[in-house]
């Protein structure tokens, strides 16, 4: 059976229908409208309440976040954390993340947030070689994908899973392999071909894969 195509009136029932979001993440939402055309650039609502669904369920406590631009979807990892949790989130942009940090704070998850500017592969390449990982998130500069995706499989502990965003890259993995369409599918091969990792590519948002380490 073929995907349902999701109208703008099934995405609002999609949301109307799922765990409500709640004020500090309206506000998010609407502040990080003010940025203009990059807000585009934050998670959808559904994705976001995936996030957090999938990190209580899988009882994550430690996580790592490439790309955290205004913090969305930070926050909805971090609400899905226990109060020791620990979100690492990675980005290069003061300006987007002072965003983020003002609305964690607002959602009371800010103890469970480390924030660390600089680019993502030197920060991860700086964290200790343990497989202690439950959960990460790549969502920053595309050509970097396979280099953090690299950096984070030996970190992940056995079953922790890697999800990737914009994995369809608007579709131009099947129809336009140039530029970033070209990159993403060098990315989508490289993890359906690693044989320390299961994965499944879910059609939510620009298409989302889920990594699964194994065991
Ligand atoms: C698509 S946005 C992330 C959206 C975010 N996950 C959300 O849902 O709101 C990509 C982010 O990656 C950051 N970025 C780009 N290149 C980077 C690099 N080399 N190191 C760290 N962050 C980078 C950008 O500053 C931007 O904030």
């Amino acid at each position: 059976m073929r995907p349902t195509t999701v109208s703008e009136r099934l995405y609002s029932y999609m949301v109307e229908n799922s765990v409500p979001v709640d004020e500090p993440q309206r506000n998010l939402i609407q502040r990080t409208t003010g940025v203009g055309e990059r807000s585009r650039m934050q998670i959808g609502t559904p994705q976001g309440t995936f996030f957090t669904f999938l990190t209580q369920t899988m009882q994550a406590r430690n996580a790592i976040e490439v790309g955290t631009f205004t913090g969305y979807s930070a926050l909805c990892i971090a609400k899905g954390l226990p109060v020791d949790g620990h979100l690492l989130t990675c980005d290069v942009s003061e300006e987007w993340t002072s965003l983020g940090r003002a609305a964690w704070k607002e959602a009371g998850v800010d103890d469970k947030i480390e924030l660390r500017l600089g680019p993502a592969l030197e920060t991860l390449r700086s964290l200790p070689a343990d497989p202690v990982v439950d959960l990460a998130f790549i969502d920053a500069d595309k050509q970097s994908y396979i280099a953090y995706y690299e950096e984070l499989v030996p970190r992940m502990r056995p079953g922790g899973v890697i999800l990737v965003d914009n994995v369809f890259w608007f579709g131009t993995v099947v129809d336009d392999r140039d530029g970033e369409g070209a990159t993403m599918h060098a990315f989508n091969a490289h993890v359906a071909a690693d044989a320390r990792v299961e994965a499944v590519i879910l059609s939510i948002g620009d298409g989302l894969t889920m990594v699964r380490k194994r065991t």
